[in-house]
């Protein structure tokens, strides 16, 4: 079975495709932290995120690079979402995320553009969303867990502006996919959330099994 998890940053669909992963027995891909080691890979060799050349030549990073706690620095997700814009680089990285999807039993991906791009065909489509306001509280939360400070203001701006240029994107822009069940958690604690989860994942695959 393959579950493909999308939702703008912080909306908890990392929490949720974990959880559907353990739930259902399968391999999980945060295809996130792709995009963010090709980000992190550009800043570290000194290139340009902006320029498609020097975001396509940081494809070819070390997975060692997978493990960085930097990755999950906001200014590292900054330069991610700048990289994915690029067709190259989302060309580059699509091979290995349609490759994870297609091995035996299947596997849950959470991202922007796995129901509408990665996996069209998936079993069960899911698009994690949650207010603005909540996004950023649970993200600063996160940072003070961490031992980082953050500041409210700027964490949403930060957030926004990686909304907007995901959701503005020429290639595979973020959006739900038609066939996909919304689910807003911004008034659910993580537990009623994930079970409304697998309640609607269970409910598609039993649709697609009566057709
Ligand atoms: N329903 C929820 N209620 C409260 N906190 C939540 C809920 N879902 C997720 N969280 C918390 O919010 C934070 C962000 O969640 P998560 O990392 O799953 O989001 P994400 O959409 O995968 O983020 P990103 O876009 O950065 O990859 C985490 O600290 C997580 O524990
Ligand atoms: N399928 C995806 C996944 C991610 N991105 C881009 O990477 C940024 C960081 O992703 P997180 O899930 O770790 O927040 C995100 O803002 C996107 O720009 C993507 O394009 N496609």
């Amino acid at each position: 079975m393959i579950i493909a998890v999308d939702g703008p940053a912080a909306s908890g669909k990392g929490t949720i495709a974990r959880a559907l992963a353990k739930h259902y027995g399968l391999p999980h891909l945060d295809t996130g932290l792709l995009y963010r080691a090709v980000g992190l890979s550009v800043a570290q060799a000194g290139g340009n995120a902006r320029d498609a050349g020097d975001a396509l030549a940081a494809c070819g990073f070390d997975d060692a690079l997978l493990a960085d706690p930097r990755l999950r620095d906001e200014a590292t997700a900054a330069l991610a979402s700048i990289v994915s814009a690029h067709a190259e680089v989302r060309a580059a990285l699509m091979a290995r995320q349609r490759a994870f999807a297609a091995q035996p039993g299947g596997a849950v991906l959470d991202g922007r553009d796995i129901g509408t791009v990665i996996v069209p065909q998936a079993d069960a489509k899911l698009f994690v969303t949650a207010s603005p306001e909540v996004r950023a509280q649970r993200r600063l939360a996160e940072m003070r867990a961490h031992g980082l400070t953050g500041d409210r203001a700027t964490l949403t701006a930060e957030i926004a502006a990686r909304d907007e240029r995901d959701r503005n994107r020429a290639n595979a822009p973020l959006r739900c996919a038609d066939d996909a069940d919304l689910l807003d958690t911004s008034e659910m604690a993580i537990d009623a959330a994930v079970r409304q989860a697998i309640a609607l994942v269970d409910a598609q695959v039993e649709r697609r099994r009566q057709r």
